[in-house]
């Protein structure tokens, strides 16, 4: 339901706050945790998925969509290795246990911080209306946001799931970027930047597919009707064909009718989340370079004293993690029960440990210490 991303940064303090996420209003929280299963990893990154004709494609597209949506059951036991190698030493040690380093590697240094929501902020649920963040994490943002960014900027079109006005919103993949003109060190947005009535930032790459994309949800809508349990989303700029709830003999249906549709529209393309397939334009952007307009816009884009760090958990995110890494500058934390081939630096194991992240970057590390320990034992 939501792909958004938030920024806030801060002068005063040295440190800044940045989230990103992908649709529109969630409603307040809730508290839901995910089960206690993991993810068995993928052995290749996917490719994205084209359209075309033929039952050969077709199979491509379910056995993509069954790679991207690996069944949950226990590890065994050589999993299990694999997966705390990976996380405990090695490329991607968790961000729990690399607290020190990090905030050393930033010191003296504003840290601008893009969170993904989905999965990052929330945990995944079977219905995308109900992807509610736990209070704990609308705490851990809020806190964040409030340490970082202690006055508030006129923002009228807040998102009701975060309600908060300080952020730099990225929704729809990045293609749906609203926020405050200004960030707390009066920088001016970049010249790219549209400011709407209320001066605040706006920027939407792919506006003139509007009008496409809602004729595409409409025929969406209509032909999924006959597959039990298929869902679309209307974000905006990018359509998502829900299929966690469908069962697994009726993908390929489901694919047939999605490709029909997209059959007829050959500047939109498709790309894949966690069992979801997403429609979108064919336009050269995503969170990647979402994550550079944003930067650019705060007047932090050539800085060598500003350091990003970037917190997701999907393919989509990967973008965003190449950027920090070709830049040389900040890293990206990857939100993943299992392995997964990364951009990102670290990991994090879900987003409940992603709320302990948000503390201890922005400064509240001796009171969240202890806790994380706790955790850390669990
Ligand atoms: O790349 P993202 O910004 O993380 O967005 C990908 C999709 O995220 C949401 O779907 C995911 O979360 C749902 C709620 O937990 C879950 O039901 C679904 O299976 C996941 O794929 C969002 O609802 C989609 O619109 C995004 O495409």
């Amino acid at each position: 339901m939501t792909n958004q991303n938030v920024v806030v940064s801060d002068a005063k303090s040295g440190i800044g706050l940045a989230l990103f996420s992908s649709a529109v209003a969630k409603p307040p929280p809730a508290a839901a945790q995910g089960g206690g299963f993991v993810a068995i990893p993928r052995k290749k990154p996917l490719k994205k998925l084209e359209t075309g004709s033929g039952a050969a494609r077709i199979s491509a597209w379910v056995d993509s969509m069954r790679a991207s949506s690996p069944t949950r059951k226990p590890l065994s036991e050589s999993e299990d290795q694999i997966k705390s190698s990976w996380i405990k030493q090695l490329h991607h040690p968790s961000a729990l246990t690399m607290f020190e380093q990090i905030i050393n590697a930033s010191s003296g240094k504003q840290i601008v911080m893009f969170l993904d929501y989905d999965g990052t902020l929330s945990p995944i649920v079977e219905d995308p209306d109900r992807a509610f963040m736990t209070k704990e994490m609308r705490k851990a943002v809020s806190d964040v946001a409030r340490k970082v960014l202690p006055y508030s900027h006129s923002y009228r079109e807040v998102y009701n799931f975060v309600k908060l006005s300080q952020l730099y919103y990225a929704g729809s993949h990045g293609m749906d970027i609203k926020g405050p003109a200004k960030d707390s060190n009066n920088r001016e947005v970049n010249a790219n930047a549209n400011l709407n009535d209320n001066q605040g930032l706006s920027f939407q790459p792919a506006r003139e597919f509007l009008p496409m994309i809602d004729k595409v949800y409409k025929v969406l809508l209509e032909k999924i009707k006959s597959t039990p349990g298929a869902k679309v989303e209307n974000n905006k700029f990018c359509l998502s064909v829900h299929y966690r709830c469908v069962d697994e003999k009726s993908w390929n249906a489901l694919a047939e009718q999605v490709k029909s549709v997209l059959n007829d529209y050959p500047k939109l393309k498709l790309t894949q989340g966690r069992k979801v397939l997403e429609i979108r334009p064919t336009i050269k952007w995503d969170k990647g370079k979402a994550l550079e307009f944003l930067l650019e816009s705060l007047g932090y884009a050539n800085s060598d004293d500003v350091f990003p760090v970037y917190i997701g958990d999907d393919r989509t995110d990967e973008d965003a993690f190449k950027v920090l890494r070709d830049r040389g500058q900040g890293f990206g934390i990857l939100v993943s029960k299992g392995p997964k081939e990364t951009n990102a630096s670290y990991s994090l194991q879900e987003p409940s440990e992603a709320s302990y992240a948000f503390f201890a970057t922005f400064g509240g590390m001796e009171k969240i210490t202890a806790t994380w320990t706790l955790e850390a034992c669990r």
